[in-house]
C-alpha cells in the first residue's frame, strides 16, 4: 500500500497560521519548525472547476452585477467612439456640397465632441467598476488558496514546488485581477462592437462592407500559422517561470551558504540557467511566432488597400455616393482594428486559463479524508500505533514497516534509534500530517481518522527541533497558539517556559518584532518561546522533537526546566536524540529501519535489547571521552 508522500512542514505552518482565523498576515512561510496545532476553520469553501472560459465565468459570478455594468459601459464607450468617425464622414460630404452646408458641419462637430466626452465618462465608469470587481475576486482567492493549503494533506505538496504554489497564489491571482480590471471591459467591447459596426456597414452598402473585411481571411491565415506551436511554447514558458521562481526562492533560502561559497546569482546553478533559458525562449519565440503576428497586424491594418480601388470604382460607376465612400474609407479600417482587439482579448483569456487551471488544481484538491460518518470521542489521550506501515514515495522503501507500540495517557514515551529509523515519521502520523499506508494510529482507542481534524489538532501540540518564528511581534507569535489569551496567561506561559525574562529584556518587550526583519533570538531562546507557545495552547498531547542537542549548557538547563513544566500531566511522545535525557521516561521504544526493535523501561531495555545496550554504551563512552578530553590538561600549542 502506498502512503502519502513528502515534504517539509510548510503546510503545517500554513495550517497553524490560519487556524480558523483570518489568513491576513501569517501565510507566506518557509520550511517549518514549531507547530502548535489549532482547530482549523470548520466551514470549508467548496472547490470549483476554474478551468477554461467556464472557469472565468465562475470567478466573475460573485461579482456578476459589477462585471455587467463594467461590460455595458465599455460597449457604450466604444460605440460612442465610433460616432466621431460617422460625423467626420458626414462633415466631409457636407463641406464638398454646392453650396457647402456649414450649419450641418457645426452641428456635427458638436455631436462629435459630445460623443468623445461621453465616451470618456463611460470608459472611466467601466474601468472603475471593473477594478472594484477585480480586487474583490483577488481578495477572495488570496484568502481561499492559503486556507485550502491548510486543509490538504502534506502529500499534496509532494508533487508541487514552493515556486509553483507561490506563482499560483501571487502571479496567477494577479493575472486574473489584471484581466478583470483591464482586459475584460475591452474584451466585452471587442466582441460587441465589430458586430454592430459590421451590421451598420452592411446596411449602408454590402459590397463595401465585404471589401472592408476582405483582408481578414489572409490575416487570420497568417495568425493560424503563427499560432501553430503556441501551446507547446506557452507550456515551456510556464515551466521556465516555475523554474525561475523556485531558483529565486532557493537562492534566498540558502543565501548564507551561497555567500560562504562565494557564489553569485550568475553562478548559482539553476537560477542563472533558467533566466538564460527564458531569454533564449523569448528570442526563439519572436523569431518563429513574432513574424506571424507582425504579418497578421499588417494585413488587418491594410483594408484601405482594397477599400480605395473598390470604392473609387463603384463611385465612378455611379453606384456609390461620395458620402458613403468617405464613410467606408473612415469606418472600414475601424472594423478590422476592432477585430484585432478581439484577438488580443482572446489571447488574454487564454493567458488566464493556464493560471486558472493552476488555481483550480489547488482549490479542487481533496481535503484530508474523514472516512467515518460519526465522530467518536477518545476515552483518554493515550496514543497507540498498530501495525503501522508508511512509505514516502510510491515504490520507495518503507519508512515504517509494521510499527506497534503504545504511549499511555499521562506518561512520557521516548522514541530512540539510529538516524533514519523512523522516529520523526511516527511523530508526523499522529497529527495526520501524513496518512499511513496500512495499520491504525489511534488516540484513546479511536482511529485518528475518526476524529474531525479540528478536534484532533486541538488535542496536540508539537515542538519541533527547529523553531519557526513568523515576522510579527513576540506577542503575535505567541497568540498563534491561543488568539484570545490574556496578558496574564501569556506571561504565565512565558515564565513557565523560562522565556519571560529574556522577552522583557528585548527592546520593546512583548511588542518586539521577530522574524526575518525583526530581532534575532538565539536557538535556545527560540526554543523556549516555542515551548511557551505549546504551554499556552495547553493541549493534552505533546509531541516533542527533543530540542537541546545544540544548546549551550545554560540554555540547555533552562530548556530542560521548561520542558519538565510542559510535560507535566500530559501524554508526551518525545523523539530522543540524546539518551541521557530520556533514561527516566516511562517507556522507551527502540526503532531500527522502520521496525520496533524493543520497548520497555531503561532498565528492561538494557537487559534485553541489544541495540539499546549498544546505543547506551556509545552514549556513556562519548561522555567519558569528553570528560577525558577536559581533564587531560591543556591542549598543546601548535607550532607555527
Ligand atoms: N519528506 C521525506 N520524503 C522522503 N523520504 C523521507 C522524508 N522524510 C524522511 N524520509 C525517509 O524516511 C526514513 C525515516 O526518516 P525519519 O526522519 O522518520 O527518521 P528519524 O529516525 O527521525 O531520523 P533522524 O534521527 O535522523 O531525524 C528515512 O529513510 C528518511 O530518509
Amino acid at each position: 500500500m502506498v502512503s502519502h508522500p513528502n515534504p517539509d512542514a510548510w503546510a503545517t505552518l500554513i495550517r497553524v497560521a490560519h487556524g480558523g482565523r483570518p489568513v491576513s498576515r501569517y501565510t507566506t512561510t518557509s520550511a517549518g519548525q514549531v507547530a502548535e496545532f489549532s482547530p482549523s476553520e470548520s466551514a470549508r469553501t467548496p472547490a470549483e472547476d476554474l478551468r477554461g472560459l467556464r472557469g472565468l465565468g465562475v470567478l466573475l459570478r460573485s461579482q456578476r452585477a459589477l462585471v455587467s455594468v463594467s461590460a455595458a459601459c465599455s460597449v457604450v464607450a466604444t460605440a460612442l467612439g465610433l460616432i466621431p468617425f460617422f460625423c467626420v464622414a458626414k462633415m466631409a460630404t457636407a463641406i464638398y456640397e454646392e453650396p457647402p452646408r456649414l450649419g450641418d458641419v457645426r452641428d456635427l462637430a458638436f455631436v462629435a465632441v459630445g460623443a468623445v466626452a461621453a465616451r470618456y465618462v463611460a470608459a472611466a465608469i467601466s474601468s472603475m467598476v471593473a477594478h472594484v470587481a477585480a480586487f474583490r475576486v483577488m481578495h477572495d482567492l488570496r484568502l481561499r488558496i492559503p486556507r485550502k493549503l491548510g486543509d490538504v494533506p502534506l502529500s499534496f505538496f509532494a508533487t508541487r514546488t514552493s515556486g509553483e504554489l507561490k506563482r499560483a497564489m501571487m502571479d496567477d491571482v494577479n493575472q486574473i485581477e489584471s484581466f478583470l480590471a483591464h482586459h475584460f471591459p475591452d474584451a466585452a467591447a471587442a466582441a460587441a462592437v465589430p458586430l454592430a459596426t459590421a451590421l451598420a456597414l452592411v446596411a449602408v452598402d454590402w459590397r463595401m462592407a465585404l471589401a472592408s473585411i476582405a483582408m481578414a481571411p489572409f490575416a487570420f491565415l497568417a495568425m493560424a500559422i503563427a499560432m501553430r506551436d503556441v501551446d507547446a511554447a506557452n507550456k515551456k514558458w510556464f515551466e521556465l517561470q516555475d523554474r525561475t521562481n523556485n531558483s529565486v526562492l532557493e537562492y534566498f533560502r540558502g543565501i548564507h551558504v551561497i555567500k560562504t561559497f562565494g557564489l553569485t546569482a550568475k553562478t548559482f546553478g539553476d537560477l542563472s540557467r533558467s533566466i538564460e533559458d527564458g531569454l533564449a525562449w523569448m528570442v526563439d519565440f519572436m523569431r518563429t511566432n513574432g513574424r506571424g503576428y507582425g504579418v497578421f497586424g499588417a494585413l488587418l491594418g491594410s483594408s484601405l488597400v482594397v477599400l480605395m480601388p473598390v470604392g473609387g470604382w463603384l463611385h465612378l460607376r455611379g453606384s456609390l455616393s461620395l458620402g458613403d465612400l468617405v464613410l467606408f474609407l473612415i469606418l472600414g479600417p475601424q472594423l478590422l482594428t476592432s477585430l484585432l482587439r478581439l484577438v488580443f482579448a482572446w489571447g488574454n483569456v487564454q493567458r488566464t486559463e493556464e493560471g486558472n487551471a493552476r488555481i483550480a488544481s489547488i482549490l479542487g484538491a481533496p481535503d484530508l479524508a474523514w472516512p467515518f460518518r460519526e465522530a467518536r470521542t477518545p476515552a483518554d489521550n493515550g496514543i497507540a500505533f498498530h501495525d503501522v506501515r508508511f512509505r514516502y514515495d510510491d515504490g520507495g522503501q518503507e519508512a515504517l514497516a509494521g510499527v506497534t507500540f503504545e504511549a499511555r495517557a499521562g506518561t512520557v514515551t521516548a522514541l530512540v534509534g539510529p538516524s533514519g529509523a523512523g522516529k520523526t515519521t511516527i511523530a508526523r502520523l499522529v497529527p495526520r500530517l501524513w496518512e499511513p499506508g496500512g495499520g491504525i494510529v489511534s488516540i484513546g482507542g479511536v482511529d485518528v481518522r475518526e476524529l474531525p481534524l479540528d478536534a484532533l489538532l486541538a488535542r496536540i501540540a508539537v515542538v519541533f527541533q527547529e523553531v519557526f518564528l513568523f515576522h510579527g511581534t513576540v506577542r503575535e507569535n505567541l497568540l498563534l497558539a491561543k488568539p484570545d489569551a490574556t496578558e496574564e496567561e501569556l506571561a504565565r506561559a512565558c515564565r513557565a517556559a523560562r522565556a519571560d525574562a529574556f522577552i522583557r529584556a528585548l527592546p520593546k518587550g512583548y511588542d518586539t518584532l521577530l522574524g526575518e526583519r525583526g530581532a534575532r533570538l538565539s536557538g535556545g531562546e527560540k526554543q523556549r518561546l516555542s515551548i511557551a507557545r505549546a504551554l499556552l495552547k495547553d493541549a493534552p498531547i505533546l509531541i516533542l522533537d527533543e530540542a537541546t542537542a545544540f544548546a549551550d549548557a545554560e540554555n540547555e538547563a533552562l530548556i530542560q526546566e521548561a520542558l519538565a513544566e510542559l510535560c507535566r500531566g500530559r501524554t508526551v511522545l518525545v523523539i530522543a536524540h540524546r539518551l541521557s535525557t530520556i533514561a527516566t521516561a516511562d517507556r522507551i521504544v527502540v526503532l531500527r529501519s522502520g521496525r520496533v526493535e524493543g520497548q520497555g523501561t531503561h532498565g528492561e531495555l538494557l537487559e534485553r535489547c541489544e541495540l539499546y545496550r549498544a546505543m547506551w554504551e556509545g552514549h556513556t563512552a562519548s561522555l567519558d571521552w569528553s570528560l577525558d578530553a577536559r581533564v587531560s590538561g591543556p591542549v598543546p600549542e601548535v607550532a607555527s
